[in-house]
């Protein structure tokens, strides 16, 4: 039972090392603007409704064991929803003052937080340190694995210090006793909304579908006229050291053209790394994007031998190729300098293998693991909707 005057625990490794990264994955390839300054979200209806459902998988059975170790450490056995699963970061810039969870009145509902670390303070950010305001431990190092859960009334007054570098990023839940706020159940209306007739042949299923260009567009301030700032899924490329072709761009660049760079990425595009071009068609800006970080999370452990590469398909980019790119990264990166202060961390920057052939390689595993996906979901959704509520149902393993 937990402690009267501060409830709050912390699970150490409660979260292993490859979750971490997949669920960094899900959230590089598919995040848009927060709710506050600097921060970036990835909701769960947001997954479902940028048809990439598939994606919540990965979070069905944390939520679930998250919620039984809260109810066990808080005593509260069947008797909590969760009322919010969502992935957050946290970039330069960003901090938040002393506050309780549930100090709003739209937030009365919430009656436990839980906080999943999935980087690690001094690796991958620094700054960001969580403080309680009274009692033990005053202080907590975000560290990748470890999960903080607490009561999120005034007995937990606490603050996160301003990110001063790189991207801080955590699995976050709340939960209610009050089953009108049960996340699942709006989750499932949206998944009982979907076609039901995937996994249909070929993997024009699985492709992601964008959600409307300012929910990109950093900062958001700058989203009314796209003057300064620049879309987070193109400087999330940009930091990789990927670049954007389009054989649209130069059309778009034309005087008379009324269409706009934003509408380019909506449409089939090729890769980029140096004077390399790999001449391959993702359908859109996400597509490629999902492709790339799903590299940047399996790449390191496999071998060029593993995987089924194209070679032939690496190609040298012209000199008109070449003004295209820059087109088009001119028009989305418009503040390149910004972009490097949120997404890319310095001297803890990223230390990315560079090898487009390898690279080529993994859209057959993308594809391998979103089907695999799909199909489990598929698989698990009539039970679902049966039930109103999304768990892990050992039955269909
Ligand atoms: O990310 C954290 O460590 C805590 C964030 C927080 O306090 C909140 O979102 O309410
Ligand atoms: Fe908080």
């Amino acid at each position: 039972m937990a402690e009267t005057e501060h409830p709050r625990h912390i699970l150490h490794g409660f979260l292993s090392p490859n979750i971490c990264k997949e669920l960094e994955f899900i959230h590089k390839s598919c995040s848009t603007i927060g709710y506050r300054q600097s921060v970036f979200s990835t909701t769960l209806p947001h997954l479902i409704a940028t048809n990439s459902p598939h994606l919540i998988m990965p979070f069905i059975p944390l939520r679930e064991k998250l919620k039984e170790k809260v109810e066990e450490f808080f005593g509260c056995e069947y008797e909590l929803f969760i009322e919010f699963t969502g992935l957050i970061s946290w970039t330069k810039g960003a901090s938040i003052g002393w506050h309780s969870d549930d100090n709003r009145p739209y937030l009365k509902q919430r009656d436990y937080a839980a906080v999943c670390y999935l980087n690690s303070y001094g690796v991958d950010f620094g700054g960001g340190l969580f403080h309680f305001q009274d009692g033990e431990p005053a202080t907590f190092v975000p560290m990748a694995g470890d999960a903080l859960i607490y009561t999120a009334d005034s007995r937990n007054v606490h603050s996160v210090d301003e990110i001063t570098h790189g991207e801080r990023l955590t699995l976050t839940l709340w939960f209610s006793r009050d089953k009108s706020h049960d996340e699942d159940y709006k989750l499932v209306s949206f998944l009982t909304k979907l076609p039901l007739n995937y996994p249909n042949t070929g993997s024009n299923a699985y492709l992601p579908l964008p959600a409307s260009q300012n929910m990109y567009w950093f900062p958001p301030e700058q989203s009314e006229t796209y003057e300064s700032g620049f879309d987070i899924r193109c400087a999330r490329l940009h930091v990789l050291g990927y670049q954007l072709y389009s054989k649209n761009a130069s059309f778009v660049a034309d005087a008379q053209s009324s269409r706009d760079f934003s509408d380019i990425i909506l449409e089939p595009l090729r890769v980029v790394r140096g004077s390399d071009l790999f001449d391959y068609e993702f359908a859109n800006i996400l597509h490629l994007l999902q492709v790339v970080q799903f590299y940047h999370w399996k790449a390191p452990e496999l071998k060029l031998s593993e995987v089924k590469t194209e070679p032939a398909k690496i190609v040298s980019v012209s000199a008109s190729q070449q003004e295209n790119i820059r087109l088009l990264k001119l028009e989305l990166l418009k503040d390149q300098h910004l972009v490097e202060t949120i997404f890319q961390s310095g001297m803890y920057g990223e230390h990315v293998e560079h090898d487009l052939v390898k690279f080529s390689g993994m859209v057959g595993l993308w594809e391998s693991y979103t089907s695999n996906l799909w199909h489990d979901l598929v698989l698990r959704l009539p039970k679902w909707i049966e039930n109103q509520s999304i768990f892990v149902d050992t039955s269909v393993e």
